[in-house]
């Protein structure tokens, strides 16, 4: 199995002038070495959910869509701010080899980026979830229950004067969460044994993950 931090790029495009320029201003990491600071970490789980399909298509970064309203939702996300936030996401996926189906499907845990708002590229006028998982999955998540451990704010949601800039800045928040999760104090143990972060919850049968919906309404993980 591949390691939690290996690119879900085959092939990533090299820099161009426009990524380099744009990287330039940016930190390389977000937050203290020492780990997330309160009110992080914040938990939001739910069924993925089809959104404009411009993710794979217009950006090459696909995005698994999560409900941002209703009962099943996370009491802290109608008052977050809007923009780019990382962490961690677990979806329960069948065996690698896809031979035997979903009776062996188990919570796999993978490093996420992920943009909260109204996309002001696209202007869009309902409020979303997205998450890109950084790892390349091979089966449709559409459908399947996703489960969050939100460490971090990165920065605003932006408006872009081309579809590239929005993409390069997108490429960047993705080296900024490997380069950030990659630090001791924000590995969660299930992913690698020197990890000081419980991501336990994570990784819960589905049953004991709802009795912890408890715990998610307070908007603290543990
Ligand atoms: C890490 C990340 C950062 C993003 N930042 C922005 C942004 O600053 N401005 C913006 O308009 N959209 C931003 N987006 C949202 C993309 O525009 C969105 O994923 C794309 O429109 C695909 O949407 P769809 O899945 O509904 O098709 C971001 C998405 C991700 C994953
Ligand atoms: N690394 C990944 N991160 C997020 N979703 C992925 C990833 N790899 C494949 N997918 C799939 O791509 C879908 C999102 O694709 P996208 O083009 O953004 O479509 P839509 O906007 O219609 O949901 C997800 O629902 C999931 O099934």
């Amino acid at each position: 199995m591949p390691g939690p931090y290996e690119s879900p790029y085959p092939d990533p495009p090299a820099p161009t002038e426009l990524y380099q320029s744009m990287a330039a201003v940016r930190p390389s990491t977000i937050g203290p070495d020492s780990g997330p600071n309160p009110p992080f970490p914040l938990r939001m789980s739910g069924k993925v959910t089809s959104g404009f399909g411009r993710g794979s298509s217009e950006l090459g970064i696909p995005t698994a869509n999560l409900p941002v309203d209703g009962p099943e939702c996370a009491s802290w996300l109608p008052s977050a701010d809007s923009g780019v936030y990382f962490g961690w996401a677990s979806v329960s996926l069948p065996d690698e080899s896809g031979e035997f189906g979903d009776a062996t499907d188990r919570w796999r845990v993978y490093p996420m980026v992920m943009s909260i708002g109204y996309n002001p590229y696209y202007k869009n006028t309902v409020r979303s979830a997205e998450v890109h998982v950084m790892r390349k999955i091979h089966v449709d998540l559409r459908g399947r229950e996703m489960r969050l451990l939100i460490l971090e704010y990165v920065r605003e949601e932006k408006d872009y004067p081309s579809l590239e800039a929005l993409v390069c800045d997108i490429r960047i928040d993705i080296e900024v969460a490997r380069r950030s999760l990659e630090r001791e104090g924000w590995m969660v143990r299930e992913v690698d044994e020197r990890g000081r972060l419980d991501g336990s919850w994570l990784v819960r049968k589905a049953e004991e993950g709802r009795e912890e919906k408890q715990g998610e309404a307070m908007g603290k993980s543990g």
